[in-house]
């Protein structure tokens, strides 16, 4: 039974979900910030002495390799075992991934635990697939539309859900599809709220049956306050205050009303 927007904001804001978030320097305040104003938990906690133990006590855990190290990468494999262990869903950010060799490295080892939900820019997306990538560092250059395809694939080789984010955002569980209108131009403007997108996926994955639901959701709620914090802002600086205060203020029933998503129908396998 599909769970909508609105039913798992309100499910969320009624018992709020500790989210584990491994996550990069640059995001780790304004991801804390943003899922606190749209109603959930987050603890930045990534260290290989504790990762796994917390995974256990998390309703979902996100992995983001933005400022990736050895020390990073140890707590998010004993992280991803805890989380794997206790059936607990978990996201990856696959940062910048056709960077360097080492994020390829890295996120390809990433996507063969089978995240639950992968959350990226297109070009991020495309080079996940194998395909090229006009990424620019952590900023993407490719239309979501190219990275359609490429998210399809990898959804069916991770029997996972992937969110490719951009203008208009897509998700897919590689039979179903859907795509989220709305956000801001001033959101990639603003650093790191795309890593603080996939901290909310994990918010939703936490309380959602479905995660493909949970994305959407995600992704819908995202896209909505987006809207809003625009409509008073004049540049990326008047808009952040804006988006954390619009985060916190949508409800369910605005969710309802103002979400644009078309759902594509499910593609026969
Ligand atoms: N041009 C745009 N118009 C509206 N929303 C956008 C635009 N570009 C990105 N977004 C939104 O910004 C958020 C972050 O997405 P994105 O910038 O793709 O991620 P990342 O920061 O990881 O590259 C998403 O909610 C996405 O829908
Ligand atoms: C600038 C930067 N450098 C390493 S991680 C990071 C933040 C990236 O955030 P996002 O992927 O949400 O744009
Ligand atoms: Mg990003």
């Amino acid at each position: 039974m599909t769970q909508t927007p609105a039913t798992l904001l309100a499910v969320l804001r009624a018992s709020p979900p500790l989210v584990q978030c491994i996550t990069n320097y640059v995001a780790m305040n304004i991801a804390a910030n943003v899922v606190l104003a749209a109603g959930a938990s987050p603890a930045m906690v990534s260290d290989v002495e504790e990762a796994e133990e917390f995974a256990r006590i998390a309703g979902a855990l996100t992995v983001n390799i933005g400022t990736l190290s050895p020390a990073f990468v140890a707590g998010m494999r004993a992280a991803i075992a805890g989380a794997q262990a206790a059936g607990r869903p978990w996201v990856l950010d696959p940062v910048a991934c056709q960077a360097t060799g080492y994020r390829r490295d890295v996120s390809a080892e990433l996507v063969r635990l089978r995240p639950t939900i992968i959350r990226g820019n297109a070009s991020e997306v495309l080079a996940l697939a194998g395909e090229a990538s006009r990424g620019q560092g952590v900023d993407g250059r490719d239309p979501v539309a190219a990275a359609e395809k490429g998210a399809r694939w990898l959804a069916h080789e991770t029997g996972g859900v992937v969110a490719v984010t951009g203008e208009v955002d897509f998700v897919t569980d590689g039979s179903r599809a859907a795509r989220i209108s709305g956000g801001s131009p001033w959101m990639p403007m603003n650093t790191a709220l795309g890593c603080s997108l996939t901290c909310l996926c994990g918010a939703y994955a936490a309380v959602a049956e479905d995660p493909f639901d949970a994305t959407v959701a995600a992704l819908a709620h995202f896209a909505v306050a987006g809207q809003r914090a625009h409509e008073g802002a004049t540049g990326p600086g008047s808009f952040a205050p804006r988006f954390l205060d619009a985060l916190q203020a949508v409800t369910p029933e605005a969710l309802a009303g103002e979400a644009v998503i078309r759902a594509e129908e499910p593609v026969p396998a």
